[in-house]
């Protein structure tokens, strides 16, 4: 019989009921087929219009069923943390990236909470060591660094000794305990820490003010007239932990700018990471590799042990290759205004695709299986846990080469990796000359880096496309929800950042369905599910729903004005068909938001967001990629702007305001509106028709739907007679009126 201590469960999978989620979906399932039957039997009576209806009602099925499959089977786990180290006594290494770009949208203070956050996890210190890649290269950031690290001695021993649950100091010290029953002694202690942390943040303050930060001496002095974009590689321990294993000790803390020349390719976050995972191989080697964004911090401190339940405890290596906590945002908006906090997706379709092949890699909060990463499948893994055999057995020097690039160090350290051996010597200062190399811009020519091994280039969603190539070898992957949630990272609470956000992703996700890469081919050789890839191809088909949703918008508008309908008439018997649908589907996503404890408010932000999403940051991206395999443009990553605090005067009595910019991005929205409501002025002032009445007339339907749009986009119609960040400005307006006035003369020349 096998030993007590095998027998405890380190977590387990619980499948979630949900008939009657299953069965509203079904019903609008089956609506949405009748509404496109009816109108099949009906197609030959209509024109142009009910073809065009019934091409977009056919895309929104289509949509509906990608969605629902994706949703099916939900699960949910449970973690029990507290048999860990009965089972796993030596708990394994893990190393912590955190990736940062830009020192002015990226303030250097918050990647510096993150970085504490993770030091101060609670797990072995000795076992962790954290690797920074400033993609910036910006000596306030490593200036900041090296100061975090100096109050790191104090918070670290601080934050373990009183466990405190939020490690971020910038977060934990909102609330003052001295004024509670907490004993004097944390009292006095919290009170000197806080004054060591706002020294820490005065002086970070005052160096960014500074044309230098700081004096170009010792170990800064490698910044002297340093370019972003043109730079040779900076690699500093800032702190080595010398393997003691005492309660106070602080982890290792790396700080690496890789090499930037103009026009060599760097492949942004994708890049940063692979540079993190050679230069971390070399020093550390962990087995397991958790990656954050600069803006994301730990918030819950035993989510390293919480993960290594799902690692370790699966009865097979083969299980899970990647753990991924959903993202959760702190301080975003009440309400979710910009439609951009997620909870709806992590609270159903993270578990619902978990109950097939397991959630997506979401790029951050997610911990990686570095042999995983190194390009191993799940039957290496297996063969290796059983006789020792795996990849590295069939790798000549030749093909290491080929594989890992020239540097024998790593290669040698890739094979440990591979192999799952323990033990590797972890002596940083040793292993820093073989470092620069590896995080040289030329070092991943002719190798397997960004195609087949580490993160894979070709996408701005480098994250979607990583954990789909890993699924794509049958890998598992889960994820994991605890309270509180394990990270908290930022949203933007702006128009123009929301929109390009949206805008990167819906060209990031379409870019992977049409490249090689793309999950279509993938299920051929049987790895990657078939509920699966349909959950792929739902999420990469973001940009293109741009175009229906587009067309259906006009819709309406178009029918009023031309007098036409494309809708059955209210005293059909088939108008029911719509109009239920309309009903069930409304009521059924407003319960899911209900039942996660959403306001209703949240529900309609979320609604009326989803259609300003998708027809101006959704259309957006898709022309973009359209434009790039046409070989017209390039994609370029922006860096989402990090605002720390809402205090920049969006709220007013709680609601938030829509704020735009002179970006092209709203002008779909403010044509959409401009146009419904000259179709609605139009018709309630009595002027139409507008055109010979040749149409069939327009119907109750088409002046509802059109109310709704305009509702819909009421944050453009506030925008009109707004001024300064909260109004639409008149350049935007001027050309949205011309592209309105156009659509309106084309209505004219009607088609319907
Ligand atoms: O050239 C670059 C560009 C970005 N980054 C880092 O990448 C991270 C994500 O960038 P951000 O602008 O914050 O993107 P978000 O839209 O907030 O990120 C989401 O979407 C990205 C893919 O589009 C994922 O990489 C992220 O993990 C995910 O949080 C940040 O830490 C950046 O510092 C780099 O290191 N190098
Ligand atoms: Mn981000």
């Amino acid at each position: 019989m096998a030993p007590k201590e095998f027998c405890l469960p380190l977590y387990e999978k619980i499948a979630r009921k949900n008939t009657i989620h299953r069965a509203l979906d079904i019903t609008l399932l089956f609506l949405l087929a009748s509404l496109l039957f009816y109108r099949l039997l009906a197609l030959k009576n209509h024109g142009f219009v009910w073809l065009l209806a019934f091409l977009c009602e056919s895309w929104f099925t289509f949509n509906w069923f990608l969605n629902v499959s994706s949703k099916w089977n939900p699960v949910e786990f449970k973690t029990y943390p507290e048999n860990l180290e009965q089972r796993f006594p030596e708990l394994p290494p893990v190393d912590m990236f955190v990736t940062t770009a830009d020192p002015v949208v990226e303030p250097p203070i918050m990647t510096v909470n993150t970085v504490l956050s993770l030091l101060a996890v609670d797990y072995p210190a000795h076992k962790l060591a954290c690797y920074v890649s400033d993609d910036g290269c910006s000596l306030l950031t490593f200036y900041s660094l090296v100061e975090a690290s100096k109050f790191a001695k104090l918070w670290v021993p601080f934050c373990k000794k009183y466990k405190i649950q939020l490690r971020a100091p910038f977060r934990f010290f909102l609330d003052d305990p001295t004024s509670s029953s907490a004993n004097s002694e944390f009292k006095q202690e919290w009170k000197k820490i806080k004054a060591e942390y706002e020294h820490l943040s005065l002086k970070i303050e005052e160096a960014g003010r500074k044309s230098t930060p700081c004096d170009l001496s010792g170990e800064f002095a490698v910044f002297f007239e340093i370019e972003r974009s043109n730079h040779p590689t900076i690699i500093k321990i800032i702190a080595e932990n010398k393997q003691s294993s005492r309660d106070d000790d602080v982890p290792h803390l790396v700080y690496i700018s890789r090499e930037k020349r103009p026009k060599q390719p760097h492949h942004f976050k994708a890049g940063a990471m692979n540079v993190l995972s050679r230069v971390s191989g070399l020093m550390t080697n962990a087995p397991f590799m958790l990656n954050v964004d600069c803006d994301m911090f730990v918030n819950n401190p035993q989510v390293v042990r919480q993960t290594m339940c799902h690692l370790l405890g699966s009865k097979s290596e083969s299980e899970i290759a990647f753990v991924q906590h959903p993202q959760r945002f702190y301080d975003g908006p009440k309400d979710d205004p910009y439609g951009n906090q997620f909870d709806i997706f992590f609270e159903y379709v993270f578990p619902g695709i978990a109950g097939i092949q397991g959630p997506l890699y979401g790029g951050t909060g997610c911990f990686h299986r570095r042999k995983v990463i190194y390009g191993l499948w799940p039957d290496n893994a297996e063969n290796q846990g059983r006789n020792h055999t795996s990849i590295e057995g069939k790798l000549d020097d030749c093909e290491q080469l080929k594989v890992f690039g020239k540097s024998k160090e790593f290669s040698e350290s890739a094979i440990y990796a591979l192999k799952g051996k323990k033990d590797f010597p972890n002596n940083l200062s040793d292993s820093l000359e073989a470092a620069f190399p590896v995080a040289g811009c030329g070092y991943e020519f002719g190798t397997s880096w960004g195609t087949k091994v580490g993160w894979i280039y070709g996408s701005m969603a480098e994250d979607a496309l990583t954990g789909l190539e890993i699924h794509k070898k049958g890998w598992k992957s889960t994820f994991l929800a605890p309270h509180p949630p394990a990270f908290l990272g930022c949203t933007p609470s702006a128009g123009p950042a929301v929109m390009s956000q949206q805008k990167r992703w819906a060209i990031g996700l379409f870019e992977i369905l049409v490249s090689k890469n793309s999950p279509i081919f993938a299920t051929l050789n049987g790895k990657l599910q078939f509920r699966m890839l349909l959950f792929y191809i739902w999420l990469f088909l973001w940009g293109v729903s741009s175009i229906p949703e587009l067309c259906y918008t006009a819709l309406p508008a178009y029918c009023i004005i031309a007098n036409s309908h494309f809708l059955p008439k209210v005293q059909e018997p088939a108008i029911l068909i719509p109009v239920i649908t309309f009903m069930i589907y409304n009521l059924a996503t407003l319960r899911e938001y209900l039942k996660t404890g959403m306001s209703i408010r949240a529900w309609w932000n979320n609604m009326k967001m989803g259609r300003i999403i998708a027809t101006s940051a959704y259309l957006f991206g898709f022309l973009t990629v359209v434009l790039k395999l046409l070989g017209l443009s390039d994609t370029v990553f922006e860096v989402t702007k990090k605002d720390q605090s809402n205090s920049d005067g969006d709220e007013t009595d709680g609601t938030t305001i829509f704020t735009f910019d002179e970006s092209p991005i709203f002008v779909p929205g403010t044509t959409i509106l401009l146009v419904h409501l000259t179709a609605l002025l139009a018709f309630f002032l009595g002027l139409r028709p507008l055109v010979d009445d040749v149409g069939q007339g327009v119907g109750l339907g088409e002046v509802l739907c059109s109310l709704w749009v305009v509702l819909c986009f009421l944050p453009f119609l506030k925008g009109l007679f707004k001024r300064g960040k909260y109004g639409i400005p008149s350049s935007t307006i001027f050309k949205s009126t011309s592209l309105a006035l156009v659509f309106v003369y084309l209505c004219r020349t009607s088609w319907g």
